[in-house]
């Protein structure tokens, strides 16, 4: 939702990265600064960059070149990993694949899912069931995103640990039955220059205006074009521009519900107008996939009594966005 924000707040977190984990943290000022930045940013945008979080650049660098690198292969390479419902809608998807609101989205992208193995929450998972689909080329690709994941992993813990601070919860208000066994999702994607796509296929938008799905987004952007759009309140469409070395972070629809709409997702969309290729790689942190999430207690008092959302099965939110974000 958002305010009239004109601007995407920048916070380093490195107090919170260095100190969430330690019992003896409970008033330390840089951590705390940090807490009350992450709520103003919460409320405000709904999106902040982070920096001073402990992933090095040369590594986000280099995820977004393999990503570049595989995307760059021929089509029938690519279509080796092609995602498809029997594997679980993993793996790689075509320029115009992905729907949003009804409209084809201008990217192609590697989806990359929590494996789930075959019985594991019932029918709940049925379609979603599977491991990834990792290309042979780039060689590292497979090693280099799964040390990745396991990092964003943590780093987002230590987020949203710093996240239920800010709304006065428990330290550890989304671990245990909430998000103690995260999902995750890991969008690799590409953006090419308007030119290179037919023009029957053509639309203007390279990802249609959504919110995010689950709790916290961390979005890894090439550097130097601009692209990702956030909207504030009035409408007007702010540029989340590239810092380098920084994560775009937004909050997603799960945190809407378990905080009764305190912290609320933000609509955003992406539009490649540059002359450059360009790439991007967000990582997902969602609740647990069986969590039924809906608004607690607290967050009920603090804003008029009623709960706003109905129960969410964070699973079942996710298979329904993803049965119908494709034509394939
Ligand atoms: N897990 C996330 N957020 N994936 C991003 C895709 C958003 C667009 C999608 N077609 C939609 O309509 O939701
Ligand atoms: O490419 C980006 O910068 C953001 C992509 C995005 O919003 C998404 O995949 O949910
Ligand atoms: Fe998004």
């Amino acid at each position: 939702m958002g305010s009239d924000f004109k601007a995407i707040p920048l916070i380093d977190i490195s107090p919170l990265v260095e100190k969430i984990d330690d019992p003896a943290m409970a008033g330390d000022e840089g951590l705390l600064d940090v807490v009350r930045m992450l709520d103003d940013a919460c409320r405000e945008a709904g999106f902040f960059y982070v920096k001073g979080h402990g992933i090095s650049e040369p590594l986000m660098t280099e995820v977004r070149d393999v990503t570049r690198k595989f995307f760059q292969l021929p089509r029938e390479e690519k279509l080796k990993i092609k995602m498809t419902p029997q594997s679980g809608y993993r793996g790689y998807q075509r320029v115009g694949e992905n729907v949003t609101k009804g409209k084809p989205d201008m990217h192609e992208a590697i989806d990359c899912y929590t494996p789930i193995e075959p019985g594991r929450y019932g029918d709940l998972a049925k379609p979603m069931e599977g491991s990834n689909l990792w290309p042979d080329y780039p060689s590292n690709f497979n090693a280099l995103l799964e040390n990745y994941i396991s990092l964003l992993r943590d780093l987002s813990r230590k987020i949203m640990r710093g996240i239920a601070l800010a709304l006065g919860a428990p330290l550890d208000a989304f671990e245990g039955g909430v998000a103690g066994d995260a999902f995750w999702v890991l969008r690799l994607i590409g953006y090419p220059v308007s030119d290179d796509i037919p023009q029957e296929e053509r639309t203007d938008i390279g990802c249609g205006a959504h919110t995010d799905y689950g709790l916290l987004t961390l979005v890894n952007q090439d550097d130097e074009i601009c692209a990702l759009e956030v909207r504030n309140q009035s409408g007007e469409w702010i540029y989340a521009k590239p810092v380098p070395g920084t994560f775009v972070c937004n909050i997603g629809d799960m945190l809407k519900v378990w905080s009764n709409g305190i912290y609320q997702p933000t609509l955003h969309r992406v539009v490649n107008n540059s002359p450059r290729y360009r790439v991007s790689v967000a990582f997902f942190y969602e609740s647990n996939f069986d969590a039924a999430v809906e608004p607690v207690e607290f967050c009920r008092e603090k804003t008029g009594g009623v709960a706003k959302y109905e129960k969410v099965v964070y699973g079942e939110h996710l298979v329904q966005k993803v049965l119908t974000n494709f034509v394939m």
